[in-house]
């Protein structure tokens, strides 16, 4: 029931592959998803906290992934789950910006070892059986994993990528040209609106739709996303992203996404570390942000070579 004290990165790759198995050439975690691409339009509220250059732009290129959690390339899309978004910027001069997140506001824990026991618990016993009594218990005994788990339980399968909110978890700050930081967590939310699977329509689809329904909504039109920050208040955790933040906290507009194409595999090659940044923007010491890079890492490397 107890966390571990410490764990790695390599250590969360390998309890990925005992649970979901091996797959070469696939990513270790959100093995299944589809590669989009598009535009970011820059809104200008950012600008009175961060004097990141690329505020300023008209537009910039947006590679995209969007994709199912865990470490299944088949998984099936009608149940509900984790579905992510990785988004990559490239910034005048080079530069790029990753904006990787969940459509859950809220991590299962509040580090590493604590994400890494509750996972543990949903391997099989000596017996070959899983354990739901296991898992509970050692629910009970970490509350951080609550708000995900509770948050989860209440949000059914998105009924398109373009119809789920993607959330960026952890804390990262603007810098201002005095070096001034003002904390923020990101939101993306589309522009259709959240829209749910309903038990019937899940009934007549095939288990993978996710692909083909985004490719026939952008044959119609575009896409799109609004990215909008909370700006956080002294007492608001930096570093534990098992905590949401309070509902009104002020907001502002970052941007739109567009998605005007999907298919294809120009995302494979990329990583999308969320600890990438351009200037005007910080990472925070949230450890479980800093455990993602050297995870993606070993995984980006394993998968580029068919391991
Ligand atoms: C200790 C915590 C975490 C670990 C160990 C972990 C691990 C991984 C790994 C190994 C990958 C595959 C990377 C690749 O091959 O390119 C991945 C992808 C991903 N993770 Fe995490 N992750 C963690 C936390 C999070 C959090 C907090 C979020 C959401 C805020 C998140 C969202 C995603 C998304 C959206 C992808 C897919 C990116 C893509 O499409 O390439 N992960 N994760």
């Amino acid at each position: 029931q107890k966390a571990p004290e410490s764990v790695s990165a390599n250590d969360f790759i390998e309890l990925f592959a005992k649970l979901g198995g091996q797959h070469p050439g696939m990513r270790k975690a959100h093995a299944r998803g589809v590669c989009a691409q598009g535009v970011f339009k820059p809104a200008k509220d950012a600008l009175q906290y961060s004097n990141a250059s690329f505020l300023t732009q008209q537009s910039l290129p947006a590679q995209v992934r969007f994709s199912l959690g865990g470490p299944n390339p088949v998984a099936d899309e009608r149940t509900p789950g984790t579905r992510g978004i990785g988004i990559q910027l490239s910034l005048p001069g080079g530069d790029k910006y990753n904006i990787t997140g969940n459509n859950s506001p809220v991590f299962t824990g509040k580090n590493p070892e604590t994400f890494f026991g509750f996972l543990q618990t949903l391997l099989p016993d000596e017996n070959g059986q899983a354990n739901p009594a296991k898992t509970g218990a050692y629910i009970a005994a970490n509350p951080s994993v609550q708000p995900a788990l509770a948050y989860a339980r209440s949000n059914p399968a998105p009924a398109s990528f373009s119809r789920s909110d993607y959330f960026g978890i952890h804390t990262f700050f603007f810098e201002n040209e005095q070096g001034e930081q003002t904390k923020f967590r990101w939101h993306l939310s589309p522009d259709a609106g959240v829209l749910g699977l309903s038990e019937e329509e899940s009934k007549t689809l095939p288990p993978t739709f996710l692909e083909e329904r985004l490719t026939s909504e952008l044959a119609e039109g575009t896409v799109s996303f609004t990215l909008s920050a909370a700006i956080g208040n002294e007492q608001d955790s930096v570093i534990d992203p098992s905590q949401q933040w309070p509902e009104e906290r002020p907001v502002i507009t970052l941007g739109t996404l567009e998605i005007n194409q999907a298919g294809g595999d120009a995302c494979t090659a990329i990583n999308f570390d969320p600890n990438v940044v351009p200037s005007g923007i910080k990472t925070s010491d949230d450890p479980v942000l800093k455990m993602r890079s050297p995870a993606y890492g070993i995984s980006f490397g394993k998968r580029l070579s068919q391991q």
